[in-house]
């Protein structure tokens, strides 16, 4: 069955641009990139093991439309995601000549993207990049929107900046080779799309979640909504300063679960993390009486049964909770000293609130443990 294009345009006036999501756009990667050239060559962004799976056939489609390339590719996992690797990212770039009119494809996971991208927001002052995500995670969230950055010991994603791509090129094909457990922490931020504000694609979710990864239609109608979604929030606020905020459900206690693990993968993955986070929010939400006692229930439910975890007793030796309440005192959303979480009245309608009792959240991880 051919699976065909779709393409979801995310509107931020000059700095607009495409998302394309379909098997087998990796072999079309030199004529979509030729045309954001000013002279024919690219500066590619990786990791060894999407390098080893599929820079060839990256390399061929270059080739193919005369564009020349340089490579470099680094260890993969969160570790990369640092100062140490920003710093030999930067230098690479400088040392190949990358041009202010340049371009640099970020060529993996939301690793890979994150860290290029924000390499090329800081290169010469910014320089343009193209995503060409290689995980579910990267295909359906962090390829698009423009938030680019490192971690640091004192949290996640704390050094960045906001730097949108020219276009992103999502081939769900590649999705094939990637590891059970990376394809279910990737489903971790499609799940969420559905349970911040699309609670029929929950559903949806509910039905084709757990043969997503063998159906390529699916596939691309998953990825494609929560790109949807994602595209309409970041048109509406590219910064953050309102509606924006919904995109981290699962984030405020997920990154601190991060932080606590060290970016250690084995432990936690950010989608994991993820999935624990929301989750969590779900069960602050009925705890504080917001959303009706039986969302938190079907929430875990689902996640269960997509192998993801839901509890913090599924990450072994972390911190105690006081330790995880300080680490979310990092969080970005903090404002005026005070924690601010994303909640929900229900599946599919979360919301933002800043008046959240601490009590309660140190009685949801309690009870969480
Ligand atoms: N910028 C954003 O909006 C945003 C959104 C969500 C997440 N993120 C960030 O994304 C990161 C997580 O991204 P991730 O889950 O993609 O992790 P990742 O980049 O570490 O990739 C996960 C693993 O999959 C491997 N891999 C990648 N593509 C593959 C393929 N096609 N086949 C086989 N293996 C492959 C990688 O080598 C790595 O080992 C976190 O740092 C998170 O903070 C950013
Ligand atoms: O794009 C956004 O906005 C998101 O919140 C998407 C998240 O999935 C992503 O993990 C993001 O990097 C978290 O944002 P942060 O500002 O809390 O670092
Ligand atoms: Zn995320």
């Amino acid at each position: 069955m051919t699976v065909s294009l779709t393409t979801v345009p995310v509107d931020l006036g000059p700095r607009s641009y495409e998302v394309r999501i379909a098997p087998g756009l990796l072999a079309e990667a030199g004529t979509a990139i030729a045309p954001l050239l000013r002279r024919p060559r690219v500066a590619i962004v990786t990791d060894e093991t999407v390098a080893a799976l599929h820079l060839p056939a990256l390399e061929e489609a270059l080739d193919h439309a005369g564009i020349a390339h340089k490579t470099l590719a680094l260890p993969p996992g969160e570790a990369t995601k640092g100062w140490a690797s920003l710093q030999r990212v930067v230098e690479w770039l400088l040392a190949a000549q990358v041009e202010r009119g340049g371009l640099v494809l970020a060529f993996g996971g939301g690793v890979i993207g994150d860290l290029a991208g924000f390499a090329a927001a800081i290169l010469r002052r910014g320089v343009r990049f193209v995503q060409l995500p290689t995980t579910l995670l990267a295909q359906v969230d962090s390829s698009v929107g423009g938030k680019t950055g490192i971690n640091s010991p004192a949290g996640k994603n704390l050094i960045g900046a906001f730097h949108q791509p020219s276009l992103v090129l999502a081939d769900t094909a590649v999705l094939g080779t990637l590891a059970p457990r990376d394809f279910r922490a990737g489903y971790g931020e499609v799940v969420k799309y559905g349970l911040l504000g699309d609670a029929a694609f929950f559903t949806w979710l509910e039905g084709a979640g757990p043969g997503l990864a063998s159906d390529p239609a699916a596939l691309v109608r998953a990825v494609a909504r929560g790109v949807e979604m994602k595209a309409g929030v970041v048109a509406r606020d590219e910064t953050e300063e309102g509606e924006r905020a919904l995109l981290n459900l699962g984030h405020t206690f997920g990154h601190a679960l991060e932080a606590a693990t060290g970016y250690d993968g084995a432990r936690l993955l950010h989608g994991e993390g993820v999935a624990i986070g929301c989750a969590l929010a779900f069960d602050l939400s009925a705890r504080l009486g917001l959303c009706p006692q039986e969302a938190p229930s079907r929430v875990a439910a689902h996640l269960a049964a997509m192998g993801l975890p839901s509890r913090l007793a599924d990450v072994p030796g972390l911190p105690d909770d006081a330790a995880l309440i300080a680490l979310m005192g990092q969080d970005k959303k903090v404002k005026d000293g005070k924690l601010r979480f994303v909640l929900a009245r229900d599946i599919g309608d979360a919301f933002v609130a800043d008046d959240v009792p601490m009590e309660a959240v140190a009685a949801t991880l309690a009870a969480a443990r």
